[in-house]
């Protein structure tokens, strides 16, 4: 689980990422969502220390690790998959995952097949270039080479970026699934209302750098909150 508190955060002097509190408990799904610019991205940057200035206490599972680097968080079990997913495209979908084993450190990383159990799509697969893959199998390679090293909490920033509008459902059913599986925590930045609906239990709303609203995910069919928090 994650425990964050009082979190600021800046890329010079003007902080970013303003005096943020939340929890989430282990095996839950929350959506981080809020206008362009606000500071989502930035949050799951500053939690992974990729930002130069940073104040406030991390928690992961029960320990601190605010002061440790981008590096030993992932080993600690927090990881990042980055908007664009950052696939290795000219690798193979197996040497994907593998650099995801090697991210790993002590963490005993999965067996393979069993790392690609959740992705039937990736299984046939295997040998194909991660670049020659559609939107929605590229972004099921990226959670692939994220849980291989056993995280307890994901962080996802826009999942169903650059996948077709008929899939995005898939996707978000296959987060909701991860996390009731396998007991992974995750932090979802995410536009597209449908997938956070399907994935999500609870939702973050996030203003200039602040978290102004915390409810169950369902608030978001109600079609004044989306206009209020997302000016949709
Ligand atoms: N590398 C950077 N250096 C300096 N400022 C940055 C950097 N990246 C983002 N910012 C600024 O930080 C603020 C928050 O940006 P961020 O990308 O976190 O927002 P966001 O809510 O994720 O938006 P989007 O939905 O458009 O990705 C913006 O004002 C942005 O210009």
């Amino acid at each position: 689980m994650l425990n964050v508190t009082d979190l600021t955060a800046s890329y010079g002097p003007v902080p970013v990422i303003r005096g943020v509190t939340f929890s989430i408990a282990k095996g839950e799904v929350v959506a981080l969502i809020g206008r362009n610019g606000v500071g989502k991205t930035t949050l799951l940057r500053s939690l992974m220390a990729m930002l130069p200035v940073r104040r406030g206490q991390i928690e992961l599972d029960g320990e601190a690790v605010d002061t440790l680097r981008t590096h030993q968080i992932a080993r600690r079990g927090m990881m990042l998959v980055p908007q664009g997913r950052g696939i290795l495209s000219r690798l193979t979908v197996g040497e994907n995952i593998a650099a995801g084993m090697r991210a790993a450190g002590d963490r005993q990383p999965l067996p393979l097949a069993e790392a690609l159990a959740p992705f039937p799509a990736l299984r046939e697969r295997i040998n194909n270039p991660g670049g020659a893959l559609s939107g929605g199998q590229q972004q099921q390679l990226a959670l692939a080479r994220a849980m291989v090293s056993r995280p307890s909490m994901l962080l996802l920033d826009e999942p169903s970026e650059g996948v077709q509008p008929n899939i995005v459902h898939e996707i978000g059913e296959l987060i909701g699934r991860l996390a009731r599986e396998t007991g992974v925590s995750v932090l979802l930045v995410e536009q597209n209302i449908e997938l956070a609906l399907q994935a999500a239990h609870r939702c973050l709303v996030m203003e200039k750098g602040q978290i102004v609203h915390q409810g169950p995910v369902d608030e978001l069919r109600d079609d004044a909150v989306l206009k209020r928090y997302l000016a949709l």
